[in-house]
């Protein structure tokens, strides 16, 4: 071992005090032993050559520059994956969270490529038939044609219904001409739209015989192949400077009267025959709404990936850094060992295993409902699209505010660029609004909520994560305290059991009291956000439990013993969260909370040991960590100071700003 990847020492002795095996972990985060060595084997493959290939990092890069060379970088990952990656792993595999998180290797930012894969591939998967697959797909996954999700107008992002964009079908020419009668009705901030796509999904009104059918979705050549020009009729650009996401080209575009073929319509649920006669597929009027829930589903994965990466550069940080006394003339001791900094920190390691296996399962439940779907039962779908709502709603907010106690965790040197996390927080902050802000998915899950609660008011069995509905209705009074998890996990249902019955007591009454039930329903969201937070709080608690007891079944005594602490953790930790509501709904008592406290601290003493093997467990590569705080070796100092060489302002002794600004300053008179 060289000097330059020597382990600190400090890093080191944490390694040597970890008392469960690691791999062990990992393999369960992975989903089994096979998963993670296929995941091993394919960043070997993709990051062999030294990934991040940038000379100067891309934050001193101008905006030009950085689009340019990110574009540059998706093209080498692209052919990588084309090349050797899919050689090994199979065509299937081309939008896997394997490869998306081994691209984050390549980009601080963003790649201009993300959402032809994350949205504008998954739209062709789910709403074209198969014929159409069969002519844009190979193009599609070949990068023959590159294309974005233009769903967003500048006047309408959460209303899809109140999209101005029409498509209006034409049976003499067998063609949609699509316009964009307003400036309202231009498409906004599609990803990769704005300088790199050449073909994207767009959604539009959709007109036939004289009657608008609503939104549909088409696919539209917006460039000519050969010269990357706009096609007459359309109008696209890049819409500016963002939070983040600054080099994934987020565009507008607008139609004059832009011709499309008939066979353009993505046309799996809905169809225009060639006469103009609109044909339904009767099953469910939101099927068009498939490729919003695919990545709902897989946002609650990336917001577990990206907290993993903030909290693994976080401990590891805190490990290496010591700062303050305890003792006057005592040794400096790590910032890791306060309990202030534990308490900052292992819960993110816990909601990093809450989500991710709550991903997992919700993956599940997304493939199971779409199988059912395929034999023409959408029963299930009402249930997923309010599991998801939520799940996608408070994973990406937690994972937010996580995030960004990370960054606090590290204090000034958390603020560098270099240490990855300001970049991490730009990207996760934008997931809280995009594929469906917050607020608005939660008042979707608290519509399948008050459905519910009046099914088990009428007596009937509602769906499993419902399920405690129905014994709200079998029990008389507050739920009776209990401490063990399951205790813990029946309190919380109870939580959301009384909010739900809360809201709907509230909206019975505005409306007894004279209000329409719309007026009702809007003037009661303050509280059916909460009571739909309060429901999918009770679903990752319960997942999360349910899934360390199945997947530890067969681990080692030690690997239990810490899952078991962090789901504890976990569990303890919202708990005292949210005693104001468990005080309301439960029998817990004031000695209750206090012992519930001490229990919380005695769990942070407990997995302070094994807080590195922890982050360790991640198995995130430094390549795709990409920060100076967080790297293996913990070499904070070092690479600190290296950064600084790369700063293009420290290649001259004297700027020339002095010269020309400063110089004259400061020989002018007063
Ligand atoms: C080289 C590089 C390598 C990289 C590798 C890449 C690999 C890929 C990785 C993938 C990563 C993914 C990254 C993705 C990045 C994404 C970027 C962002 C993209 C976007 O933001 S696209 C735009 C998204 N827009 C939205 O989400 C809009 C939100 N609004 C809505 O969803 C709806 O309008 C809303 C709010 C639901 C209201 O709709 P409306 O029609 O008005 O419906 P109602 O409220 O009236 O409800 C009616 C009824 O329908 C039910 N409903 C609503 N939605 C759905 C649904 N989706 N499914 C099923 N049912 C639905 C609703 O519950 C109501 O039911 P009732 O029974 O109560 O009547
Ligand atoms: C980084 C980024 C990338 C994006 N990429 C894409 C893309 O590739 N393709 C694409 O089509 N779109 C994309 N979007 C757009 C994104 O999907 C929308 O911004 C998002 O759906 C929110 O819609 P909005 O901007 O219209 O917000 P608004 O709906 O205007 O929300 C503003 C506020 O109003 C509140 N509000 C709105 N409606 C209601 C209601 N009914 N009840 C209560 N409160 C309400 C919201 O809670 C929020 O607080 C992207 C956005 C971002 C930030």
């Amino acid at each position: 071992m060289t000097s330059k990847n020597k382990i600190n020492e400090d890093l080191a002795n944490e390694r040597r005090k970890c008392n469960f095996n690691i791999e062990e972990v990992t393999y369960i985060l992975d989903g089994g032993k096979e998963k993670t060595l296929q995941r091993k084997k394919i960043e070997d493959v993709a990051l062999n050559g030294g990934a991040s290939v940038d000379d100067i990092p891309e934050e001193y890069l101008s905006a030009r520059e950085r689009y340019e060379n990110a574009i540059r970088k998706s093209c080498i990952y692209t052919n990588i994956v084309k090349n050797e990656v899919l050689e090994i792993t199979g065509i299937e595999n081309y939008g896997s969270p394997v490869l998306r998180r081994t691209g984050d290797a390549f980009f601080k930012d963003i790649s201009p490529f993300m959402l032809h894969l994350g949205m504008f591939v998954p739209s062709i998967i789910g709403q074209c038939t198969a014929e159409q697959q069969a002519t844009w797909l190979p193009r599609a996954l070949d990068m023959k044609i590159i294309g974005a999700y233009a769903q967003t107008e500048l006047g309408h992002g959460t209303f899809i219904r109140g999209l101005e964009t029409t498509a209006t079908y034409d049976p003499e020419t067998e063609e949609f001409v699509l316009h964009s009668p307003t400036i309202t009705s231009y498409k906004w901030w599609a990803g990769g739209l704005g300088r790199t796509a050449n073909h994207c999904t767009v959604v539009a009104q959709l007109y036939t015989q004289g009657k608008c059918h609503g939104t549909h979705l088409f696919i539209v050549q917006i460039r000519d192949l050969e010269t990357h020009m706009p096609l007459p009729g359309v109008k696209v650009g890049e819409i500016g400077p963002r939070m983040g996401f600054n080099t994934a080209d987020n565009g507008f575009l607008g139609f004059n009267n832009y011709r499309i073929p008939r066979m353009n319509m993505m046309m799996k649920n809905a169809q225009v025959l060639k006469d103009g006669t609109y044909v339904k597929a009767a099953r469910h009027g939101k099927l068009t709404y498939g490729t919003m829930v695919f990545v709902r589903v897989t946002l609650v994965g990336e917001a577990s990936f990206n907290l993993a990466k903030a909290v693994t550069i976080a401990v590891r940080y805190s490990a290496v850094r010591r700062q303050s006394e305890l003792r006057p003339g005592s040794i400096e001791p790590q910032i890791l060992d306060y309990p202030t900094q534990q308490h900052k920190l292992f819960i993110c390691i816990a909601t990093a295993h809450a989500f991710q296996l709550t991903a997992s399962w919700l993956w599940n439940t997304f493939t199971a409902v779409q199988a059912e779907m395929k034999k023409g039962n959408v029963d299930t779908l009402p249930e997923l699209h309010a599991l998801s709502s939520c799940l996608k709603a408070l994973s990406t907010s937690d994972a937010t505010a996580y995030i960004e106690q990370c960054r606090f965790a590290c204090g000034g040197h958390g603020y560098m660029l270099s240490s990855n996390l300001p970049f991490l927080y730009a990207f996760v902050v934008a997931t809280r609004t995009y594929e469906g802000d917050y607020t608005v998915l939660l008042l979707q899950t608290a519509r399948f909520l008050v459905k519910a609660w009046e099914q088990a008011e009428s007596g009937k069995v509602v769906t499993p994560t419902v399920a405690y509905l129905n014994r709200h209705f079998t029990t008389n009074g507050k739920m009776i305290w209990d401490n063990s998890p399951e205790g813990i996990i029946r309190v919380f249902q109870s939580v959301a059991a009384g909010k739900i019955s809360l809201c709907v007591r509230s909206i019975r009454n505005r409306i007894t009291s004279g209000m329409d039930h719309e007026d009702a329903w809007l003037m009661t969201t303050v509280q059916l956000v909460n009571a739909a937070e309060a429901h999918c709080r009770s679903v990752i608690l319960h997942t999360y439990w349910n899934e360390i007891v199945r997947l530890t079944k067969h681990s080692s005594d030690n690997v239990k013993t810490v899952l078991n602490q962090l789901v504890m953790l976990y569990l303890t930790y919202w708990a005292l969260e949210r005693t104001g509501d468990l005080l309301r709904y439960s029998t817990i008592s004031e000695n209750d909370i206090d012992l519930l406290q001490r229990q919380y601290e005695e769990l942070l003493v407990k997995i302070r040991p094994n807080a590195v093997g922890l982050v360790d467990a991640f198995d995130i590569r430094d390549e795709i960590l990409q920060s100076t705080l967080g790297s293996y070796d913990g070499r904070v100092y070092e690479r600190l100071m290296e950064e600084v060489q790369k700063n293009p302002l420290n290649k001259e002794p004297v700027d020339p700003s002095f010269h020309k600004y400063l110089k004259p300053l400061m020989k002018s008179k007063i």
